[in-house]
């Protein structure tokens, strides 16, 4: 059997707060073991349930401003008062492995993760809410943020949702199974695409020639 064996891909997912990437991300994770989660290092304290190592890892700004000057992260930014980034050796380590990394972060870290040199091995989705009112309905029912960090993040919503033009992929979060397929969909196409396996195949073509040459056709 062909076994050709493809870099791994850098899958990116941004939204607005509250359109369902950390929902759709433990989804995906679940049902698909050749996917990793990049955890991200932020300066937000933890919610009610959140994990260090797990959900995040959880620092101090001094401590996220020298990781970012020393280059530590692939990418990092400052959403909605604190800072996130990526860090950059477990992201390298996946993708030489051939395994899939994801990765949950704003507009501003997918466009910097597009433009880094692994930026040709990266599929960008963006999720979009069926409405307003049903974004804001779930930023409510998650119970996880006070009134005021909700209104925040809706207010910063328009500003997001304004960069879905620049992902390879949109997709609308109505309902959850429909919208969870198809990212499966997308991921699965994306793992076939040539540039993503190059290598590879240029060796199992040099097969089938030789193949050719050697009178077996
Ligand atoms: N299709 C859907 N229909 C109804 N509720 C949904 C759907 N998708 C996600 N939710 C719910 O909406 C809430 C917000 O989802 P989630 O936390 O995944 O959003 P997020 O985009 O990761 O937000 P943030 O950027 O703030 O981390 C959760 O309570 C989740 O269960
Ligand atoms: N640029 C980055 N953005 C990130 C990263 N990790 C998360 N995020 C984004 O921040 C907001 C808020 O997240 P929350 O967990 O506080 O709700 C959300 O849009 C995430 O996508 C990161 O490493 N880099």
């Amino acid at each position: 059997m062909a076994n050709i064996t493809r870099n791994g891909l850098l899958i990116i997912l941004s939204s607005p707060s509250g359109a369902g990437k950390t929902t759709l991300s433990r989804r995906l994770l679940e049902a698909d073991p050749n996917v990793a989660f990049s955890i991200s290092a932020t300066t937000r304290p933890p919610r009610p349930g959140e994990e260090e190592g797990v959900h995040y890892y959880f620092k101090e700004p001094q401590e996220f401003a020298r990781m970012a000057a020393e280059g530590e992260m692939l990418e990092h930014a400052e959403v909605f008062g604190h800072h996130y980034g990526s860090p950059r050796l477990p992201v390298e380590a996946a993708v030489n492995e051939g395994r899939d990394i994801l990765f949950d972060v704003d507009w501003q870290g997918g466009q910097q993760i597009k433009n880094s040199a692994l930026g040709n091995q990266s599929v960008s989705i963006f999720i979009l809410p069926p409405s307003i009112a049903a974004l804001a309905a779930r930023l409510k029912a998650r119970g996880q943020d006070t009134a005021e960090v909700i209104g925040f993040r809706m207010k910063k919503s328009r500003d997001e949702i304004s960069h879905w033009d620049s992902y390879d992929y949109v997709l609308v979060n109505e309902d959850l199974a429909t919208c969870e397929s198809e990212l499966k969909a997308i991921i699965r196409a994306e793992r076939l695409r040539r540039e993503h396996s190059k290598a590879a195949l240029n060796t199992f073509v040099q097969g089938l020639n030789a193949e050719f040459e050697r009178g077996l056709a």
